[in-house]
């Protein structure tokens, strides 16, 4: 049994969708594979787009206009004649724009957005399915809502794993046997029927819980790099592809930043011993990158860049010591927000994490705060962090940046920087 993700970079278009068929076809098998699919291209950006103007009951039948083009337009080229495809798409963005002109203003907004993001997927996955059915590939639309059991923290929802395996398990393997599964990326439900979403970027996470529901022999992500590299192709132009690398590795670079894989994929797998490839949708007979339980003492320094970040820094007012006390209200206030520390440092008077940049968040911890201490913040900086640093990395990388906050411990150098 395996479970192979496509993101959105393999369902961005047309050729995109018939390539992808053709390594299911190729590499896949024809059963016992469940196939997770995220939006096409960047769908779920311009979801947000439109959510947020509807929310503020602005004006989006341009924005809305865009995403109904672009996908009518990837349907219109896969299937130019009459096919139930189509009606299915009208219905979903039918649903979509009467949820987005009877949006609530004053509801809860985080609720709301995992209520329309979610289309992307459904989408996606609505196409996905009629087009490999068409090219012979005979597959089960299943609606991930139902097996993927969360609670309700809207936008990173967590999972409830002993329900999310028990409903994988009563009846998608009995599926398997007779044909492909095609399921979307992102998205889950709660015991009521709300959908959720998982946190951005959270397919690949998706595909790990079925494939941990289902006790899968391996999984595979299909990216638009040969693999795992030991950094990110856009910003450095002489990379290396990891041929093997231990979860640990894997999972300590996601954390870091490695956008290549969601952080939160690694612990399913790693918990069942599934192995993860990572392979690129543009040479699918490629080696790519293994990840599995393996050891290896020599690895190459591995470069990676978080951007959007932002430096708080709290000082109490009257010289005092950052004491545990003034750290537990500072924390209390952080998880209570939901702000993530990519890194913290303490001195004598003041207390400095990095985080991503979150305007509405950064604002409210300020109200929050600044009664009991006087905080600064830098936004605009990157966090660079290296893996398994020596000097040379170290010296190539900082090369004249001006350096806000540094640290290192025995394997990982870090800096954040303008
Ligand atoms: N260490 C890394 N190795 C490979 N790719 C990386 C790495 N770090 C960042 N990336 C970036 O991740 C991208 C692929 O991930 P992503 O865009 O999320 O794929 P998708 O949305 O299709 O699932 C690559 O195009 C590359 O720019
Ligand atoms: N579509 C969602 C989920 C996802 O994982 O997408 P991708 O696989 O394209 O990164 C997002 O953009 O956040």
């Amino acid at each position: 049994m395996k479970v192979y993700k496509f993101g959105g970079a393999s369902v961005k278009d047309a050729s995109a969708f018939r390539n992808l068929a053709s390594i299911v076809r190729t590499q896949g098998g024809e059963r016992q594979l469940l196939l997770v699919v995220s939006a096409m291209g960047k769908t779920t950006n311009a979801l947000e787009q439109v959510m947020d103007l509807a929310y503020q009951q602005k004006d989006f039948q341009q924005e809305y206009t865009q995403l109904k083009d672009y996908h009518t337009g990837v349907l219109q080229e896969l299937f130019p004649q009459q096919h139930p495809a189509h009606e299915r798409q009208e219905h979903l963005l039918r649903l979509l724009l009467q949820d987005l002109q009877s949006m609530d203003p004053s509801g809860e907004y985080d609720q709301l957005y995992d209520q329309i993001v979610s289309y992307g997927e459904l989408l996606s996955s609505s196409i996905l399915h009629y087009f490999l059915q068409e090219q012979g590939l005979q597959n089960k639309w299943v609606d991930s809502r139902k097996y993927i059991r969360t609670d309700s923290s809207w936008r990173e929802a967590k999972v409830d794993w002993v329900s999310t395996e028990r409903q994988i398990k009563q009846d998608l393997p009995a599926v398997l046997e007779q044909e492909l599964v095609v399921t979307q990326g992102f998205l889950g439900g709660t015991p009521e029927g709300r959908t959720t979403t998982l946190g951005r970027e959270g397919s690949d996470f998706s595909a790990a819980i079925f494939a941990y529901g289902l006790d899968a022999t391996e999984m595979c992500i299909w990216k638009d790099v040969e693999g795992l590299l030991n950094a990110d192709p856009k910003y450095f132009p002489d990379t290396v592809r990891y041929a093997e690398i231990s979860y640990q590795e894997t999972v300590e670079m996601a954390y870091y930043g490695a956008s290549v894989i969601h952080p939160k994929t690694i612990k399913p797998l790693a918990n069942k011993q599934i192995p993860l490839h990572v392979k690129s949708f543009l040479n699918p007979t490629g080696a790519g990158t293994k990840i599995y339980n393996c050891r290896f003492d020599k690895l190459a320094p591995a470069y990676i860049i978080k951007e959007n970040q932002c430096l708080v820094s709290f000082a109490v007012k009257d010289f005092t010591f950052v004491s545990e006390k003034n750290l537990s209200t500072i924390f209390g206030v952080l998880s209570e927000l939901r702000i993530k520390i990519n890194l913290m440092q303490n001195s004598a008077i003041s207390f400095s994490i990095c985080t991503d940049f979150h305007a509405e968040r950064l604002h409210r911890l300020m109200q929050r705060l600044h009664d009991q201490f006087v905080i600064h913040y830098n936004t605009n900086l990157r966090l660079f962090t290296i893996k398994n640093y020596t000097t040379e990395s170290i010296t190539k990388l900082m090369d004249a940046k001006e350096i806000l906050l540094e640290q290192r411990t025995r394997t990982t150098f870090q800096f954040v920087s303008k």
